[in-house]
């Protein structure tokens, strides 16, 4: 769905983003002013501590949660501030350009895997390859002989990855992932992370949270966040950071 805006140098840009958490004494400056570009064909990895805001940011990236203040735009389209749309053109926005992949599933419990996969091809706005490429994913992702079942007859790891062929299937501009491996055995995990560099590679724009090194190898950049904004790590730094932040 993205074609349209290849030529635009930036899919994702938040400029001075901050989440409050709590209230009175309790109220936490979860975002501090949190600054990204993310340009087509990057991979970039998110890591921090445990309670840094990773998912935080996340949420608000994709216009899931609402930010305090700042703004964030997806191919070129408002998601979050001032000139942020209204929730039903937000939603629209969601299901054509951004593919959500999170740490707890949220598959349909009454759909079999399949059809949590193919669910976003028969909504308004979907293009009509998308089916096809639903079921390219399902075999890729080595799910066809579990795909007739429904997400409590299935794994952890198998619901991770029908999650991530559901937020593939629709070829979003900007592809988000929370721990996209965390469950999954190293082989699992490794076909994920092909999927993931795919996608980049495709010039697709793909923002990871992730503790594990294996998955820091694969991104182009890899960020930390800390105290409220995004400090690049340097590669000379890299294990330590990525080992420290689970
Ligand atoms: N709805 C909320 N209300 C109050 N505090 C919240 C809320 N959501 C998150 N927080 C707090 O914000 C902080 C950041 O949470 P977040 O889930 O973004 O961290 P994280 O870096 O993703 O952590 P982890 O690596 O453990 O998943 C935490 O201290 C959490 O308790």
């Amino acid at each position: 769905m993205v074609d349209d805006h290849l030529t635009s140098d930036v899919v994702l840009r938040a400029r001075g983003l901050v989440k409050v958490h709590g209230v009175g004494r309790g109220e936490r400056r979860i975002l501090d002013g949190v600054d990204l570009d993310v340009h087509p064909g990057e991979l970039v990895a998110i890591v921090g501590r445990s309670g840094s805001g990773k998912s935080t940011l996340l949420q608000l990236l994709g216009g899931l949660d609402r930010a305090d203040a700042g703004s964030v735009e997806v191919a070129g389209r408002p998601v979050a501030g001032p000139r942020a749309p209204g929730e039903r053109e937000l939603s629209a926005l969601r299901r054509t350009e951004i593919g959500f992949v999170f740490q707890f599933f949220h598959l349909l419990p009454e759909l079999d895997g399949e059809a949590n996969v193919l669910l976003p091809t028969t909504l308004p706005g979907a293009d009509r390859a998308s089916a096809g490429r639903g079921r390219e994913l399902i075999d890729r992702l080595g799910l066809r002989d579990v795909a007739g079942l429904r997400p409590h007859q299935l794994s952890g790891g198998e619901q991770q990855r029908f999650a991530l062929a559901r937020a593939l299937v629709a070829d979003p501009a900007l592809v988000l992932a929370d721990e996209p491996i965390g469950n999954l055995d190293a082989e699992a995990g490794d076909t994920v992370l092909d999927l993931l560099r795919g996608a980049a590679d495709h010039r697709r724009a793909v923002v990871m949270v992730t503790h594990q090194a294996e998955a820091t190898a694969r991104a182009d950049r890899v960020l930390r966040l800390e105290e409220g904004r995004l400090v690049p790590v340097t590669s000379s730094d890299g294990d330590v950071a990525v080992h420290a932040a689970g």
